[in-house]
């Protein structure tokens, strides 16, 4: 071999635009909370009395994605149980993500286990966890507190047995004593609950609103301080970062993506970060996000998806909703799946708007009635190769309908 060193010893050496990219990632928890002090606090005047030995009210949490619930509520646990440790109280926090910890069964299982208990992730009754868990909070004196993030995730799937049974679980404990905090970004998942779980687990309310531009800046400035070497970053980028997401809602999340994502652009590149790089970040992430959302559509979507796409390739002018139905039935037939009514695909098709994936606006015909006029500013050839990854959709590869239904 001519040259012995690691392919990856010269991309080390190159020198980047980050500090620490580490930062900029969701996973990492800062100190500091710009802009949540209100929250943080409210949260941490509720959890006061788990350091005196005596129960916290329940309290449940709602704002938007990105507001900083989770990075909130975690920061509070972690004083909490540092100040535990300090006065000699046990204040344990247990925290579960329902998206991924979704059943009442692995939600027990997990809190049991915090408590080293050896409780299988599947198999048992759900009685015989609850039992379980019980005696591990009751084996000593303790208050425990159990962040429920993504709620809705676990009622949506599972009920809300869950709840009922954390809810009741007090009652059955001699020694020890459990707070539950509930997070959610859909306000109005408690409307499926039953009235008193909701009002146990609603004790206390807290909102997270959306952050404003001014604010995202503030976060923006104090990560990339550590994230990103001084001089790499021109100073227009974090305000047209923290207007870009402050657009969508301001989203924290999205905000420090945009910031990460521009860097390595730029890195890249070899150059510093600049407002082109923020602008192509953008772009890509919007793209990324189409392209997932793309991916776990039901098959009749796909196929309506597809027969937009197939009729943008041949003619790049708007379409109406009578044209992608003729398009969708030649696609449907050819693939032998079920053919709805153009009902049913007027009904999918606003959906997808709805996902943001294509632009529907509904137009007047005059005496015709109306009709929706359908466009796409997506790239098609990124969408259609992802919908062609789905394998019932592959023999439309290479199926190019004519376009002479159009009168
Ligand atoms: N006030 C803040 N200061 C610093 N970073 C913040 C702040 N608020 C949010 N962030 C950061 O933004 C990202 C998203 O925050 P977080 O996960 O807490 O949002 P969330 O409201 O829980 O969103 P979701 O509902 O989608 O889970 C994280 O990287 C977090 O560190």
């Amino acid at each position: 071999m001519e040259d012995s060193s690691s392919i990856f010893d010269k991309l080390l050496e190159e020198d980047g635009i980050f500090e620490n990219k580490e930062i900029l990632r969701p996973s990492y928890t800062p100190n500091r909370l710009p802009h949540r002090s209100k929250q943080v606090n409210e949260i941490a005047r509720i959890l006061v009395p788990a350091l005196k030995g005596e129960t916290p009210s329940n309290i449940l949490i709602y704002g938007k994605t990105g507001t900083g619930k989770t990075v909130a509520v975690k920061h509070v646990g972690r004083e909490l149980e540092k100040k535990g440790e300090e006065l000699n109280v046990d204040c344990s926090v247990i925290y579960l993500n329902c998206k991924v910890v979704d059943t009442q069964y692995r939600a027990l299982a997990h809190i049991a286990r915090h408590f080293d208990k050896d409780v299988p992730l599947t198999g048992w009754p759900t009685d015989q966890v609850y039992h379980e868990l019980k005696d591990a909070l009751d084996d000593r004196k303790k208050v425990a507190t159990i962040m429920l993030d993504e709620i809705d995730r676990i009622i949506g799937k599972s009920g809300d047995d869950i709840l009922y049974n954390l809810s009741r679980i007090n009652s059955d404990l001699e020694r020890s004593k459990v707070s539950i905090i509930g997070i959610s970004n859909d306000l109005k998942f408690t409307e499926v609950l039953d009235p008193r779980i909701k009002s146990s687990l609603g004790e206390e309310d807290i909102i997270f609103p959306p952050y404003n531009a001014d604010q995202l800046r503030d976060i923006l400035q104090q990560r990339a301080e550590r994230a990103i070497k001084e001089g790499a970053i021109n100073s227009e980028v974090i305000p047209l970062c923290a207007a870009f997401a402050a657009q969508e809602h301001g989203d924290a999340r999205r905000a420090l993506d945009l910031l990460r994502v521009s860097g390595e652009l730029a890195e890249k590149n070899g150059e510093e970060i600049r407002p082109e790089h923020v602008r192509k970040a953008q772009e890509k992430i919007e793209l990324d996000r189409v392209l997932e959302v793309v991916r776990t559509l039901p098959t009749q979507s796909k196929v309506v998806l597809l027969a937009i796409v197939k009729h943008q390739e041949c003619d790049r002018n708007t379409l109406t909703t009578g044209e992608v139905y003729e398009m969708y039935k030649k696609l449907a037939r050819k693939i032998d799946i079920e053919t709805l009514t153009q009902r049913r695909i007027t009904d999918l098709i606003s959906e997808l708007d709805m996902l943001g994936i294509i632009n529907a606006v509904v137009v007047s015909k005059g005496r015709y009635g109306r009709t929706k006029e359908i466009s796409m500013n997506m790239s098609i050839d990124e969408i259609q190769n992802v919908l062609l990854t789905d394998y019932r959709l592959q023999n439309l590869k290479d199926y190019c309908p004519s376009t002479q239904t159009k009168l």
